[in-house]
Order: structure tokens, then C-alpha cells, then sequence
């Protein structure tokens, strides 16, 4: 389990901003573990400012849900700059489903950071072909802490780090559920992408 190398009220002159990812495939449990996350730093009384791209309303307009309906109150934006003005002064940042932002999401997290902030990201690292899914690869390079998670795959119960598509769509952004996707492991994954 990740452990934050510190949590709490630091004075402004120590205070050292840092990024974290937390990445995997789809039903992985990224977004349960942004929102533990996200949920001790509000116990230690810090200002959390919770992001997700405007485009992801599958359960919720403005919270960020995880399939197992955990919830955490969230701000929809359309583009990764709008969080540079809405973060304001707050401690922690934390945005969901990163990969479906433009590509300035890479410099405002490293800002935001650089401004002394702890910014804490997740997202999935591979579309369903297999590719890595950008702007993850970058965000993965220059954040201090990365943490893959994993799902189960639905074939054989190993663990899983795809999401297979079951539909034949083509097109990168789906948006879907259970009903569109399903987490597999690597075997399983290429067996039926053939
Ligand atoms: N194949 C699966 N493997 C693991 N968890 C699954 C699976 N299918 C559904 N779940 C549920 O999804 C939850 C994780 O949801 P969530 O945090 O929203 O994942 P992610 O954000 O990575 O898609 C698990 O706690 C579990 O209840
Ligand atoms: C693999 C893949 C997924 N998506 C979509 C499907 C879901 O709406 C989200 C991922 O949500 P989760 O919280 O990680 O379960 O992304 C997509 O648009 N394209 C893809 O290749
Ligand atoms: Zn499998």
C-alpha cells in the first residue's frame, strides 16, 4: 500500500510539491485509491481541490465515482488549464481519468507541483489495444511516485492488466462500463484481440 512520504500542515517555505500516478487498466481500483488518498489528506485537514475531465459522466455530473459507487466531490473541467486557475491555494490536487485530458495536462501538473502542491493523478496507462494510452506515459516520467494496480481478469482470475473492448468500435474515447469492457490479463487479452 503506498504509504505519503508526509501528510499535514507544513510551513509554506518547507513545503515541498511532489506528483504521484496511480495507473492500471479498468476496474483496477484507481480511482478507490485516489479517493483514499484524497480522503486522509482531508483527515489531516488539508485543501483538496478534486478534478475530472468534463467528458466522464458515466455515474455522476460533478463527483468522481468508482464502480464500486465510492464517491468523492469533484469539479468538471474541459481543459487541463482550466485546473490552474480553479486549484487556487489549496494543499493537494487530485484528478481522475487523466488520460482523456489535451496534452497540457503534463505541464500544469508539474506547475502545480512546482508550486508546492501534492498532485495525485489517476488514469489508464493502456487503451483497448494494448498501446500506452497518452498523455499517462508522460505524466508517469516525471512524477516522484508511480503505483500499478491491478484488476482480475475476467477469463481466467489471474490478474489483469488490459481492458479488452467487447465491442468491434474503433475509435480511442469510448466512454463504458461492464457492459463495453472487461478487465483480462495479458494472455487472455491477446487471445482475443486474434
Ligand atoms: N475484474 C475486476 N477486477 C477487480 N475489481 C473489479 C472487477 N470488476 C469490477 N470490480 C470492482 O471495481 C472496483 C474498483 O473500481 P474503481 O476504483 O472504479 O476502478 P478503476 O478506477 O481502476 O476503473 C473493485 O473494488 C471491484 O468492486
Ligand atoms: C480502454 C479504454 C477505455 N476507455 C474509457 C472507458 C471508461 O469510460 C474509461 C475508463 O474508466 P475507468 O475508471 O478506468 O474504469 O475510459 C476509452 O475511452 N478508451 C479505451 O481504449
Ligand atoms: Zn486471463
Amino acid at each position: 500500500m503506498f504509504i505519503e512520504p508526509s501528510i499535514g500542515k507544513t510551513p509554506q517555505r518547507e513545503k515541498k510539491g511532489h506528483i504521484e500516478v496511480i495507473c492500471g487498466s479498468m476496474f483496477s481500483g484507481k480511482t478507490e485509491e485516489l479517493i483514499r488518498r484524497l480522503n486522509r489528506a482531508l483527515i489531516a485537514r488539508q485543501k483538496v481541490e478534486i478534478f475530472k475531465p468534463a467528458i466522464d459522466r458515466r455515474y455522476h455530473d460533478k463527483d468522481v465515482v468508482s464502480h464500486n459507487e465510492n464517491a468523492i466531490r469533484s469539479t468538471p473541467v474541459q481543459f487541463a488549464d482550466d485546473i490552474m486557475l480553479l486549484a487556487g491555494n489549496c494543499d493537494v490536487v487530485g484528478i481522475d481519468e487523466v488520460q482523456f485530458f489535451d496534452p497540457q495536462i503534463v505541464s500544469v501538473a508539474s506547475q502545480l507541483a512546482q508550486s508546492g502542491k501534492r498532485v495525485i493523478l489517476a488514469g489508464l496507462d493502456m487503451d483497448f489495444e494494448g498501446r500506452p494510452f497518452e498523455p499517462m506515459p508522460q505524466l508517469m516520467a516525471i512524477a516522484e511516485y508511480v503505483t500499478k494496480v491491478h484488476a482480475i481478469c475476467m477469463k481466467c482470475g489471474d490478474l489483469a492488466s488490459f481492458s479488452y473492448r467487447l465491442s468491434p468500435a474503433k475509435e480511442k474515447v469510448m466512454l463504458g462500463e461492464k457492459e463495453t469492457y472487461e478487465a483480462r490479463c495479458r494472455k487472455c487479452f491477446y487471445e482475443g484481440l486474434r
